[in-house]
C-alpha cells in the first residue's frame, strides 16, 4: 500500500502534508508523521485526528509515531566584561529585531547577578516543565527562560560555581522547540560561571557589548579574550550609551568620549557593529516591559541594524 492509498478521510485532513509513511497490514495501520514545530498539544490533537481518520473499512487498529526533526538552534552568546553596560537591554531588543527579520528567537537569561529579561519582555510567567525539560515562556514573539524565573534574584546571587552551573544547564536543555537563533545574556564579567556555561552551551558566536569608557573598554577586551580561549567566535562589538543627545536642544555631545569601542574592536581584530546612543526614552521603555525594538521608532531601526550586521557576520563564521 502507498501513500496514494490513503484513506479519503486522512488524504483530506488539512496536515495530510505531514503524514511521511502509511502502510496497513493485517488491519493494523502504522502512520509516520512530522510533528515538527508543534506544542505537545498540537501534537496530541493532530494524532488523536489522524487516528479518527484512519480508523475506517478493515483498520482496526492505527499506530502512530509522531517525530520531529529537531531544529538545531544557533546559540549567540551576548557578553560583557563589566555590568550595567546594557548587555541584558541590548539581548532584549536584539532578540525581538530578529524575530521581526522572521526568525524564530530565544532568549537565555544566564545573568545569575541581575536575572532582568522577564522585566524587559513584560512577562511575570513562570515556565513549566515536560519531560523534565522547561518549556520557555513566549513574550513579544520571543522565546524565554530565566533564572529570574526559577528563583528570587537573591537566590541566584549566592549561588556558587556548580549549582549556577546546573542551574544554567537547565535553561541551556530547555525546550527550544522550533526556535533559529538564541541570544544568551550571560552574566557580566569573566569568571569560572560564565566559561562553564559557554564550555557547556557551545555557542556560534558571540557579541560583545561595551559602554566607551576606558575602564568598560578593558573589561570588555577580558571578555573577548575569553571568547577567544574558548574558541567562540568573536561576531563583533557593539558600543551601547554611545553619545547623548539633547532632548530639549537636539546637540550630540560624548560624555565619554568618542571613536575608543570602535579602536578596541579594531585592536582586538573584531567588527564593530555599531553603537546606541543613551536614551532617556529608551531606558524608561525597557524598564517598562516596552522594549522600543518591538516599535516604530528611531531606536527601533538602529536596533535592527545591529540584528542585521550579526545575521551577516554570524553567515561568515558559517553559524
Ligand atoms: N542606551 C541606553 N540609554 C539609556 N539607558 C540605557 C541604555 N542601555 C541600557 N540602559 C539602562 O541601563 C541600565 C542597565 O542596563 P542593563 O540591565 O541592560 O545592563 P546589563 O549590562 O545587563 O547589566 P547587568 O549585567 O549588571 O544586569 C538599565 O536601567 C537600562 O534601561
Amino acid at each position: 500500500m502507498t501513500m496514494k492509498d490513503l484513506p479519503p478521510a486522512l488524504a483530506d485532513h488539512p496536515d495530510a502534508a505531514r503524514i511521511r509513511s502509511w502502510s496497513v497490514r493485517g488491519g493494523i495501520a502504522t502512520i509516520v508523521a512530522d510533528a515538527s514545530g508543534m506544542t505537545s498539544a498540537e501534537r496530541d490533537a493532530l494524532e488523536a485526528a489522524f487516528r479518527a481518520a484512519a480508523t475506517a473499512g478493515d483498520v482496526s487498529e492505527v499506530r502512530i509515531a509522531m517525530t520531529a526533526a529537531k531544529t538545531r538552534q544557533t546559540l549567540i552568546a551576548i557578553g560583557s566584561g563589566k555590568g550595567g553596560v546594557g548587555k541584558s537591554t541590548m539581548t532584549a531588543n536584539l532578540a525581538i529585531a530578529l524575530a521581526r527579520m522572521g526568525k524564530r528567537v530565544g532568549i537565555i537569561d544566564a545573568d545569575i547577578y541581575g536575572p532582568s529579561q522577564p522585566t524587559l519582555l513584560g512577562t511575570t510567567e513562570k515556565p513549566v516543565a515536560e519531560n523534565d525539560k522547561l518549556v520557555p515562556v513566549e513574550a513579544k514573539g520571543v522565546k524565554l527562560l530565566s533564572v529570574g524565573q526559577l528563583v528570587s534574584a537573591g537566590t541566584a546571587l549566592a549561588w556558587r560555581g556548580p549549582m549556577a552551573s546546573g542551574a544554567l544547564n537547565q535553561l541551556v536543555e530547555g525546550q527550544w522547540g522550533d526556535a533559529e537563533i538564541v541570544l544568551v545574556d550571560l552574566p557580566p564579567g569573566t569568571g569560572d560561571v560564565q566559561l562553564s556555561l559557554i564550555q557547556k552551551a557551545r555557542p556560534a558566536g558571540a557579541v560583545i557589548v561595551s559602554t566607551p569608557q576606558d575602564l568598560s573598554l578593558i573589561d570588555a577586551t577580558r571578555a573577548i579574550d575569553l571568547f577567544g580561549k574558548t574558541s567562540v567566535p568573536l561576531l563583533g562589538l557593539i558600543e551601547n550609551m554611545a553619545g547623548y543627545q539633547c532632548p530639549h536642544c537636539g546637540e550630540s555631545s560624548d560624555p565619554f568620549g568618542s571613536g575608543g569601542a570602535e579602536a578596541s574592536a579594531a585592536a582586538a581584530g573584531i567588527p564593530f557593529l555599531g553603537r546606541l546612543p543613551l536614551s532617556a526614552s529608551l531606558r524608561e521603555a525597557s524598564d517598562a516591559g516596552q522594549p522600543p525594538a518591538a516599535g516604530d521608532g528611531p531606536a527601533a531601526e538602529a536596533f535592527a541594524a545591529l540584528a542585521r550586521r550579526i545575521l551577516q557576520q554570524l553567515e561568515k563564521v558559517g553559524g
